[in-house]
C-alpha cells in the first residue's frame, strides 16, 4: 500500500511541477485550492453516502477517489506523504505502548 500512495503521490508532484495537456491532475492544479478543497469534500460525502448503502465496491472506489484528491490537496500545501506516515507511525508505537501499560497494569 505504501509504495502504491508514495508512487501515486510522485506521480502527482509531478503533475505540479510539470503542467501539461489533458491530465486531470494539472487540470485541478491550475483551478487552485478552493476547486481541490470542493473535490476533498464532495469525494467524502460519496464515501459516506456509499458506506451508508453498504456498498462495499462503491465505497472502496469512492475511498480511492478521496485518497486522490486528499494528495492532490496535500502537494498543493506542500505537505509530504512522509509526514503522514510518520505521525501515523508515532500514533501506533504510542497507543500501542499505552495497551502495553494498561494491560500490565491489569496483570498485576
Ligand atoms: N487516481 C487518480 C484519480 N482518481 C480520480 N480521478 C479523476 O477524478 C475525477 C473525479 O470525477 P468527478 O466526476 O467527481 O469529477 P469530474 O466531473 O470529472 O471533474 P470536475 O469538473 O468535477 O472537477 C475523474 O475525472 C477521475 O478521472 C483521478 N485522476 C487521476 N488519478 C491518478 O493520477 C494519475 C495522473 O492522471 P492525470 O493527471 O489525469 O494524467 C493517473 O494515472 C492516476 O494514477
Amino acid at each position: 500500500m505504501n509504495d502504491v500512495l508514495n508512487g501515486l503521490y510522485e506521480v502527482v508532484l509531478d503533475r505540479r511541477d510539470h503542467p501539461q495537456e489533458g491530465s486531470y491532475t494539472c487540470y485541478l492544479f491550475e483551478k487552485g485550492l478552493d476547486k481541490i478543497l470542493k473535490k476533498c469534500g464532495e469525494e467524502c460525502s460519496e464515501v459516506i453516502i456509499a458506506a451508508k448503502n453498504g456498498k462495499n465496491e462503491e465505497t472502496e472506489e469512492e475511498i480511492c477517489d478521496l485518497i486522490y484528491h486528499l494528495l492532490v490537496m496535500m502537494a498543493q500545501q506542500d505537505i509530504p506523504l512522509a509526514r503522514i506516515e510518520e505521525i501515523l507511525e508515532a500514533r501506533r508505537q504510542k497507543i500501542g505502548n499505552l495497551k502495553q501499560f494498561h494491560e500490565s497494569d491489569h496483570n498485576t
